[in-house]
């Protein structure tokens, strides 16, 4: 069974009690409504630390007024169980209150890599990310935290936060887990109707037109992109917010891919849904 505990002193106690006895703590920052690559994260935590915490948040500081904080999916019950189910030992449950409150002003901001990609349709998001995962590292003290790659731009975001500020905590980037039609797999998919859910896989058909281009030595930002764009084009429910094709390291936008450090990546509305989706070349 999965420990619950939602006090801030308490989770410390408890991380400060493991790093004395010499236990490694692999972490895994999320904000609930738990699936399959939320799973994937926590069973290659499993497999490298002796103990397991994840913690559910859904962060009030990321998501911009007009963003879809309240009605963000959460279903704690059912994430209780999967942990249960996934050898996580505790999870960490924190409230808002506790995490924020009333006269907080303390805030993490990792400067340029936080302004392209994600970071021009949602300006204020990286900071709250990075704020709220500062927190949790100061509060879990994790040997290794664990991060999707489908979340590309925070991934780099985070490790150069790690970076700069001399914390020691080992980031550990998993692959992206997608469905069987190779629709990435993400909380906010719930929100599609069954005619949009159809039609997102288009998000990975454009990565892997992009990826097809590419093996036959096609680097050219521009054709890639023109080409991922046709193809989400047609599709009619979808209206796309960018398509990019950025520098791995410092987030650059490329005009040729260059192999081994190229991100490639959209973002996509169906309606009021916001999905993402990257592949890194
Ligand atoms: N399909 C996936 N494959 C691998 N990692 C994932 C996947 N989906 C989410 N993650 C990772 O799980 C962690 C927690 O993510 P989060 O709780 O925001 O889930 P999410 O499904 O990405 O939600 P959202 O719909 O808000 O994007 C992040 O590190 C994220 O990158
Ligand atoms: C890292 C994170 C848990 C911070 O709230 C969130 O951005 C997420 O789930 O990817
Ligand atoms: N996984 C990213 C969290 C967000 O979109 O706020």
């Amino acid at each position: 069974m999965s420990e619950v505990i939602t006090s801030i002193n308490q989770m410390k106690e408890f991380s400060k009690k493991a790093v004395l006895s010499q236990k490694s703590i692999g972490f895994i920052p999320t904000m609930g409504y738990l699936h399959d690559g939320h799973l994937s994260l926590i069973k290659k935590a499993r497999n490298e630390n002796d103990i397991i915490i994840v913690s559910i948040f859904v962060n009030p500081l990321q998501f911009a007024p007009s963003e879809d904080f309240n009605a963000y999916p959460r279903d704690f019950e059912k994430d209780r169980l999967s942990c249960d189910q996934n050898g996580v030992d505790v999870i960490f449950y924190p409230g808002y209150e506790d995490m924020y409150p009333q006269d907080y002003q303390t805030f993490t901001e990792v400067s340029f890599l936080s302004k392209p990609l994600e970071g021009t349709s949602r300006p204020t998001h990286f900071k709250g990310v990075t704020t709220i995962v500062l927190k949790l590292f100061n509060i879990v003290k994790p040997t290794r935290a664990y991060f999707g790659k489908k979340d590309a731009q925070q991934l780099i975001i985070i490790k150069k936060m790690v970076e700069d500020l001399n914390l020691d905590v080992e980031i550990v980037p998993c692959e992206i887990k997608r469905g069987v039609d190779g629709l990435a797999l993400s909380s906010r998919n719930v929100y599609l109707n069954a005619k949009e859910r159809a039609q997102a896989i288009c998000l990975k058909k454009a990565l892997d037109k992009a990826k097809e281009l590419i093996d036959a030595k096609i680097l050219d930002s521009k054709t890639i992109i023109q080409s991922m764009r046709d193809v989400i084009n047609s599709n009619d429910l979808a209206s796309i917010d960018y398509i990019s094709i950025n520098s791995i390291d410092c987030l650059s936008e490329l005009n040729e891919v260059v192999l081994g450090k190229t991100l490639i990546s959209l973002a996509v509305f169906f309606g009021k849904t916001r999905l993402i989706d990257n592949i890194w070349i």
